[in-house]
Formats: C-alpha cells, sequence, structure tokens
C-alpha cells in the first residue's frame, strides 16, 4: 500500500488546487498537493515537502483532518490530509502555476478523485482558520 501525504493549505478562506496532468494517474482531476512518503519523513513532513517542490509555497502542518484508506484501479493508498497554513513571511502570491487559490465554496465545482469525497465535507462544514 501506498502512503500518501496532502496538504490542505488554507488561507483566508481559500486552499491550493490544481489539475493532475496528463500522463498521471487519475489526470484531468483536481488535486491538492500532495504525494508519496518517502521513508523515513512523517506524512506530514510529506505533506509540506510535496507542498513546496509542486507549488513553490512553504507551509507547516497543523493537525490531521482525515485518513482515508481507499482502493483504485493503479492500486490502494493510504491517504493522510494535513490541514497546512502558510509558514511566517510565506506570501500566497508565491503561489506557481498551474495551482491556484480557490474559495472553500467553489471547491464543489471541481472533480476531486473519489478518495477525497469525505475531506471535502469535512472542509465544507469547517470554520476558517485565518
Ligand atoms: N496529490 C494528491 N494525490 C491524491 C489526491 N487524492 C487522491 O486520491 N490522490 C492519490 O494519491 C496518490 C498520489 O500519488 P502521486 O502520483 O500524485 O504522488 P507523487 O507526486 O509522489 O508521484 P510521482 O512522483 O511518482 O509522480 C495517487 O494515487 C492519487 O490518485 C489529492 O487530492 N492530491
Amino acid at each position: 500500500m501506498q502512503i500518501i501525504g496532502i496538504s490542505l493549505v488554507e488561507h483566508e478562506n481559500c486552499y491550493v488546487v490544481g489539475i493532475r496532468p496528463e500522463g498521471a494517474v487519475l489526470a484531468g482531476f483536481a488535486e491538492f498537493p500532495g504525494g508519496k512518503q518517502l521513508l523515513p519523513e512523517s506524512t506530514s513532513e510529506t505533506a509540506v515537502r510535496e507542498c513546496r517542490e509542486e507549488t513553490g509555497l512553504q507551509v507547516e502542518a497543523l493537525r490531521l483532518l482525515h485518513q482515508e484508506q481507499f482502493t483504485y484501479e493503479h492500486g490502494e493508498v493510504l491517504l493522510d490530509f494535513w490541514q497546512c497554513k502558510l509558514v511566517d513571511g510565506q506570501s500566497p502570491d508565491s503561489l506557481q502555476a498551474p495551482w491556484k487559490w480557490i474559495p472553500r465554496n467553489e471547491l464543489d465545482s471541481y472533480s476531486f478523485p473519489p478518495a477525497n469525497a469525505v475531506v471535502l465535507e469535512q472542509i465544507r462544514i469547517s470554520t476558517p482558520v485565518d
């Protein structure tokens, strides 16, 4: 089973969202920054590292919002969804294209992979952190 760390980066009621590229598994689906755990890092470290590598943003992990085990055609995954925020001094404008800041109430209009359903519902009913 693959262990995955994912960053739910919230800032002023918006979240960092991308579209999975052609050639990737689940191409065309929306996604939060994340990827495979590289031992010996923890999944919060994975989430922070993948976010920096993929989006250019330096974030810190605040808490584990949800853990989801899911079986795709391409294999079984364990997804750790970490609620994250920008580190002090990190400008939201540093976000690299094609990643975007999407307002929480617009997340519903994106097609995320099925394993994201529960955490998306948690985000929908959660209170903004700032
Ligand atoms: N990044 C990300 N992956 C997700 C999300 N939801 C979800 O089910 N996944 C699944 O988690 C796994 C992440 O793997 P990945 O291929 O993006 O990881 P990676 O960046 O380390 O891959 P690579 O470096 O081998 O290309 C995939 O099976 C993907 O389908 C999500 O919101 N974000």
